[in-house]
């Protein structure tokens, strides 16, 4: 990483540019100087370097930083920006804060203690090349044991073709699990399409997995290929199977057992092509009831198992995945880098993240929305309250809501939200679609609220 990483030094003190140079050669590929931040354009040509150290004044005798603030205003704004580290002469504390909340990765002052340069620039690469390993591997995070065998599992059966079910809660990434295995196939050139199951209505389901002919009903005014033809050659993700219809699945099972499907109105069966891979949070003893589910659809879909656990049961990843999301809202947010206070890392760790990694992703987002001190507070992520407990009946609710609330008896819409929501999931014992049905609410617009109670 070290080696082919490109540094620049944009101050107008030569000296002290070729001291820093001088420095950090030892140790990087890359390390240029620029004097003039006017000729910019012409090396940003070049390439964009992965760091930039930044003086915040060139012309003589300015001390209000405005120019450099000006070159760290452009440096965020491209495509890839580079972490900056904003050069301060000492003393200038206002005018570093003011870089930071500005998206400057770190700041130093001159004169410069040489170790905490090295720190610095290091630091700052290091977070670069997590958040570009991340992306690379799908996105699939975490190293605790559990998650290496979750990966191992993948790169096993990916380039079968052996359907996959993948169990595990809401949230805990088994979307991630899917597209990862599509990706590590020899399908991987071609479609990945995901199926909310939960979400068709038994009424349609055929014309929309299979497909129709134009006229074959009354709003068929042309031809429409399903889900099936249209992942041809890919791989299908049935997502939420757990909440089909018996009939439904039995629709299902016909298509997956012969191997071809039979598009509405048309006088013969298409040959499919998917590979596919399956989803539920239902747990195994309703998966394995057969009057939730058939037990000769599971045997199909099942081939191979992969159980994602909770987020509790694998806390190693925490750490990591805080990183990683608080990175990725700092750039995408603009925001200044932050560390985590260790209380609140310590806080987070114990948490039990009900939400699993969605909840997780939304509580980083809400923090470095609101943060508003040098480092992240457990407070910032919204988890303050206590997982919901099991609920009372309507009447006792409101009372409870009330008494939870305190402020004499007054309601809060807030926490009537949040136990409705609760509610819901409970009725709908976990399925988000069915669930987001009951509120009257899309998936997404549930999600964004599950988030924001910390559920
Ligand atoms: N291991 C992980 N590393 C990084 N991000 C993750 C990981 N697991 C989940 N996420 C993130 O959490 C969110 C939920 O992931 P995903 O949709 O795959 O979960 P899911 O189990 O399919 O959820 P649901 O059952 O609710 O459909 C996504 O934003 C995803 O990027």
């Amino acid at each position: 990483m070290a080696d082919t990483a490109h540094i620049l030094i944009l101050d107008d003190d030569t000296d002290v540019a070729y001291a820093a140079q001088m420095l950090l050669r030892r140790r990087h590929g890359r390390v240029a100087t620029l004097d003039d931040p006017a000729r910019l354009s012409n090396l940003l040509e070049a390439g964009a370097p992965d760091v930039v150290l930044l003086d915040l004044n060139f012309t003589p005798g300015r001390i209000d930083g405005a120019e450099g603030l000006a070159v760290l205003d452009r440096l965020r704004a491209l495509a890839r920006p580079p972490a900056v580290i904003a050069l301060t002469a000492y003393a200038d504390v206002p005018l570093a804060v003011e870089a930071l909340k500005r998206g400057a990765s770190d700041f130093i002052t001159k004169p410069w203690d040489n170790a905490r340069l090295i720190a610095a620039v290091d630091s700052a690469l290091a977070r670069r090349s997590a958040a570009a390993g991340a992306a690379a591997t799908s996105g699939l995070m975490g190293d605790s044991s559990a998650m290496r065998d979750v990966k191992s599992m993948i790169a096993s059966v990916a380039p079968t073709e052996a359907n996959v079910m993948v169990l595990g809660e809401n949230g805990v990434g088994k979307e991630l699990v899917a597209r990862a295995i599509h990706a590590a196939s020899g399908r991987a050139g071609a479609t990945f399409l995901a199926v909310d199951m939960g979400a068709l209505p038994e009424s349609t389901f055929e014309s929309e997995l299979f497909g129709h002919r134009k006229g074959a009903f009354t709003d068929a005014r042309s031809d429409r290929a399903g889900r099936f033809q249209a992942a041809r050659g890919g791989s299908l993700f049935l997502d939420e199977i757990g909440n089909m219809p018996l009939a439904s699945q039995a629709k299902l099972l016909t298509a997956l057992e012969r191997r071809e499907v039979t598009p509405i109105g048309a006088d013969r069966p298409e040959a499919i092509d998917v590979r596919i891979v399956s989803a539920t949070n239902l747990d195994e003893a309703r998966l394995f009831d057969p009057g939730v589910f058939r037990p000769d659809l599971l045997f199909r879909l099942n081939t191979i198992v992969i159980r994602v656990p909770p987020l509790r049961e694998r806390r190693d990843d925490v750490p990591g995945l805080l990183h990683h999301y608080l990175s990725l809202y700092e750039a995408q947010y603009r925001r200044p880098v932050r560390e985590l206070a260790p209380s609140a890392l310590e806080r987070l760790c114990a948490w039990s993240w009900p939400g699993n990694v969605r909840a997780l992703r939304h509580a980083c987002e809400r923090a470095v929305i609101l943060a508003a001190q040098d480092e992240y507070r457990y407070e910032d992520f919204g988890l303050a309250m206590p997982a919901p407990a099991p609920l009372p009946e309507a009447p006792a609710r409101l009372a409870a809501v009330a008494a939870h609330d305190g402020a004499d008896g007054e309601f809060r819409l807030g926490a009537l939200e949040r136990e409705t929501i609760a509610a819901a999931l409970d009725k709908a014992r976990g399925n988000i679609s069915l669930a987001a049905r009951m509120l009257g609410l899309s998936r997404a617009a549930l999600y964004r609220k599950l988030g924001k109670h910390g559920i």
